[in-house]
Formats: structure tokens, sequence, C-alpha cells
């Protein structure tokens, strides 16, 4: 036993060494060939190749690096260009308008990760073979003889900038752009700690759940891509430094949107200081980049298309839309299944749309989960009546803030009568920042009912610009497009479903 022992402690000396040694003559060369700025010969597994010959003049000037081949597990992968060559590709197809320097100036940092992870993806076991290859045979052997602690050689990014300005759209061009058989995932923050949460429930009894969990996470994806990192809620803000202590040390890579800089994160909350770890750990795992634009492209989009009603009593008029959505189909209550055994009364529904009046979505108890369970199961949401916001109704803002960035990442449709513009709604809700600025009125006497309705809160303050250019957006021609072509391709993946049922 005490041989066994010896020959485990050299084996593991060796391969540490090894590792280090492979790292160090990574790092060397990386520097040496200064990220993405690289000639072709000190990148031997990023050749060009002819393709860059072939590229319009706008790649070259910006000294792209192309399409490259990845060999993993002996299957050779062609990789895509890369986030800049699509970018411009993008471009020149007319899907996207050509960004300013902001967006540029992230897209090399994506290019120079994406650069980073295709040379170290060996180290980084981002390959799913060959990561499953090695579970399958000798995962008990390694688990236990080889240091669990193996952070990746890549470091994560963190962006975060203002509404609208393209970073979920460059993050996912960047996602995209990776071999599909690589462990990566890119997910909504909500969802990822809804699913973080209801695994907690599962291990429930396990001396360290969160390890458990991590190391679950960590098994299925490398790579992890959260759009819109933000924390509000306490029982997230206590487990996040724990969760990704656990994560990060089993190798895993963040890459992350937030309309907040890390150090704003999760600002005036409940017992804040016991988060302030987290932000040290963010930022030790990941470089952190601000998008400094202020264009918000949502702002591009075509005029309205005549979904959002401005009365202040509108009643009746949304169920007559709704009931011209649902032509010749009968609307009837409904329940819609939700996390961990939870229902959801739908009050109204058919042909995929839901009726809600808005107290019975936004002024009850109801989450994040109750709204992906929501639009999993109906893709139009016809809400009446929403209100102003203000002090006296502040939960309710929370919740429609929520349900707006659901129902925009799940691209679903909102038919909706309100009391306001999206401007309008949230005029009453500031930052600490903003209540500052505002200019104090002189006399109690001249103070008007608005005033005392003010609702001074950073989280929600920041938070309602995305909801207002989300409303906005939604409303648009080119996302009610985005919205047809999703339902169009939901009813191919259907069809090709009932098909192969039926076959079999
Ligand atoms: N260069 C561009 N050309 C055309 N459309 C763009 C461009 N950049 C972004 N967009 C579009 O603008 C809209 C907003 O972009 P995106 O959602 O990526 O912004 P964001 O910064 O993540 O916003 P938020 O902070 O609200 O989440 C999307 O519809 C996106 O496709």
């Amino acid at each position: 036993m005490r041989t066994f022992i010896l020959y485990v402690r050299q084996f593991r000396s060796a391969f540490q060494h090894r590792r280090y040694s492979f790292l160090s003559d990574l790092s060397r060369r990386q520097k040496v060939s200064g990220n993405w700025q690289t000639s072709d010969a000190s990148k031997p597994l990023h050749n060009a190749g002819i393709a860059r010959y072939l590229l319009p003049v706008s790649m070259v000037t910006r000294n792209l690096v192309t399409d490259s081949a990845i060999v993993a597990n002996g299957v050779k992968e062609v990789s895509r260009a890369g986030p800049l060559v699509e970018y411009d590709r993008r471009i020149a197809e007319g899907e996207l308008v050509d960004g300013d320097n902001c967006q540029v100036g992230t897209l090399r940092e994506l290019q120079r990760l994406y650069d980073d992870l295709v040379m170290s993806a060996n180290a980084c076991s981002l390959d799913r073979y060959a990561a499953s290859e090695k579970a399958g045979r000798s995962r008990w052997l390694w688990s236990r003889f080889i240091p669990q602690s193996s952070y990746s050689p890549v470091k994560g990014l963190y962006l975060y900038g203002g509404v609208g300005t393209g970073k979920t759209m460059l993050m996912d061009l960047f996602f995209n752009q990776l071999p599909d058989s690589w462990r990566k995932r890119r997910i909504h923050f909500h969802d990822f700690m809804l699913d973080v949460h209801s695994r907690l429930q599962r291990h429930k009894g396990v001396a360290d759940p969160l390890e458990v969990v991590a190391g679950e996470i960590s098994d299925e994806a490398v790579l992890l891509c959260l759009d819109e990192f933000m924390v509000t809620d306490v029982a997230d803000a206590l487990i996040l430094n724990r969760l990704f202590r656990h994560l990060f040390s089993n190798g895993c890579i963040l890459v992350s949107t937030s309309n907040r800089a890390p150090d704003k994160l999760y600002e005036g909350g409940l017992q804040r200081d016991l988060f302030l770890p987290f932000i040290s750990t963010l930022k030790e795992r990941c470089i952190i980049h601000e998008i400094g634009s202020s264009i918000d492209y949502r702002k591009m989009t075509s005029a309205e298309q005549g979904f959002y009603f401005i009365e202040k009593d509108a009643s009746g008029l949304v169920k007559q839309k709704f009931q011209y959505l649902i032509g010749e189909h009968t609307a009837v209550p409904q329940e819609v299944e939700v996390v961990m055994g939870r229902k959801l009364q739908v009050p109204l529904g058919a042909n995929g749309c839901a009726y809600f009046p808005f107290e019975d979505l936004c002024d009850k108890p109801l989450g994040a989960a109750d709204y992906f369970g929501l639009f999993k199961k109906f893709h139009t949401l016809a809400l009446e009546g929403v209100p102003i916001f203000g002090l006296h109704n502040r939960s309710a803002a929370y919740r429609f803030v929520t349900l707006v960035d659901v129902m925009y990442e799940n691209k679903g449709r909102l038919l909706c009568t309100a009391e306001g513009s999206p401007l309008q709604l949230f005029e009453r809700i500031v930052t600490i920042a903003d209540a500052q600025n505002m200019a104090p009125r002189t006399s109690s006497r001249s103070r008007k009912n608005d005033d005392f309705d003010l609702c001074v809160d950073n989280e929600l303050g920041f938070a309602k610009d995305r909801t207002i250019s989300r409303l906005t957006e939604m409303n648009s021609k080119e996302y009610l497009e985005q919205h047809a072509a999703m339902l169009a391709e939901k009813q191919l993946s259907q069809d090709d479903g009932d098909e192969k049922a039926l076959q079999a």
C-alpha cells in the first residue's frame, strides 16, 4: 500500500510539473504573439490559411485570425472564423450596422478570448468527447489522486455597459463561433440561478450541496456564458461566492454581460458585506471590460407596430385584441407547470396566447421561475393595465422588470395597455444620484403628489433603462419578425418530432 501511495505521489508531482511547464510555455507564446494581433507563424493552431486573402479589406485591416482547424479526439473540426470576421460578415450582409468603436473594442476582447480558448482547448478540457472518455474510464482515480483544484489557464470576461449597446448580441456571436463539440453553455442569469436552486433542492442533506451542484454544472459545461448578470435576490447574493469559487476551481470559465460594473453589483442589497467577496472572486477570474458605448441600437429599429396601447381606462381593449390573435380558438383558464411542482394559473389561454390582468401577474408573489414557465407554454402575452410605477407599487415594478426580461429572452410577444409610454411608466423611479440631482422644491406647499410617490431605488433605477429599451424594441418590426421566425422554427421542430414519432 505504501508503495502504491508513493507511486501516486510521484505521478501527481510529475503531472503537475508537466502541466505547469505546458502552461508557462503557452503564456510565453501568448506574450510573444501579442494575442489576437499575431502573425500566423506564431500560432500554429491558428493558421489563417487562404481564407484570409478572400476577406474584405476591413477584415484584413483588423488583422484577423480566420478559420482554424482543431484536432480533438482524432476528429478534425473546422472552427468558425471567429467573432471579428463574423461581425464583418453580418455587416456586409446588412444584418448589422457598422457599429461604433466601442463595439469593435469589445469584439477584440472577445476575439482574444476566442483565440486563447482555441489555443488552450485541451488544457481547458473543452472538448466534450475527450472529457467524457476520461470521465468514463478513470474518473474515480482522477478525482482522488489529481488535485481537485484546477483553475483554467484562460481567464473569463465580464462585459458591462449601457442598455442596448449590443453586449448580448456580441456575446452570442462569440458563443456561436465556438465549436459545437465543446462543453459550452449559454443561459440567462435568471435561468441559471433557478437551475442552481432547483439542483440544491435535489441535494438537500448532503454535507456541501453547493460543491455537488458546482460539480454537476462544471461537468456539463466548462465555458459558461451568462447573459445579464444582476443580483437582486438575497438568496442568490449569499451563495454566489461559494458557488463560483467551486466552479472556478473546477476549471470553469465565465463570460458574462451585465448593466452593472462589478463594484455596483447588488448595491444597497441586504447583507451586502457577505456578498462583497464575490466581487473579488469575479475580478480574479475574469477580465473586466466596459463596452463604453452610449448608443442604444434598439432605437434604430423600425417604427411601432401597434401592440402597446396607452390608455388610462382601456378595459376591454386587450381582450378584444387577444380575441383577434387567438382567432377561432376558445380561450379557457389554464394551468402552467413551474419548477418544483408549482403551478401558475392562467386566467385565459388559447393558441399560444395568454391573457392576464396586470395585478394577477405582477402584484402577486410570483417570480422569474413562474414567468419562465409561462413562456415555455405561451408565446404571446396580453397584459391589461400596466400602471405608472412609484413608491406605492415598487414590488410590482420589480416583477414587471423581471417579466419583460424573461419575455425578451424567450422572444415573446407583448400586447398590452398601459397608463403611459415605457418612459412615462418609470418616471418616478430614480437612482440615489438622480434624486440628489433633482431640484429641491422650495416649500412643502409646492410639492406635487408625484413627489410623495418618488421611489429612490438604485437597483430599479438602473434596471428601468433596460426595460424601457426592451419594451420599445419589442414593439418594432424587426423584433416581431424575430418572434415570427422563432415560432416557425418551433413549429418545424415539432413537425419533425411528430414525424419521427409516427415512423417509430
Ligand atoms: N451593430 C448593430 N447593428 C444592428 N443592430 C444591433 C447592433 N448592435 C446591437 N444591435 C441590436 O440592438 C438590440 C440590442 O442589443 P443587445 O440586446 O445585444 O444589447 P444589450 O447591451 O445586451 O442590452 P441590455 O443591456 O438591455 O441587455 C438587439 O436587437 C441587437 O440585435
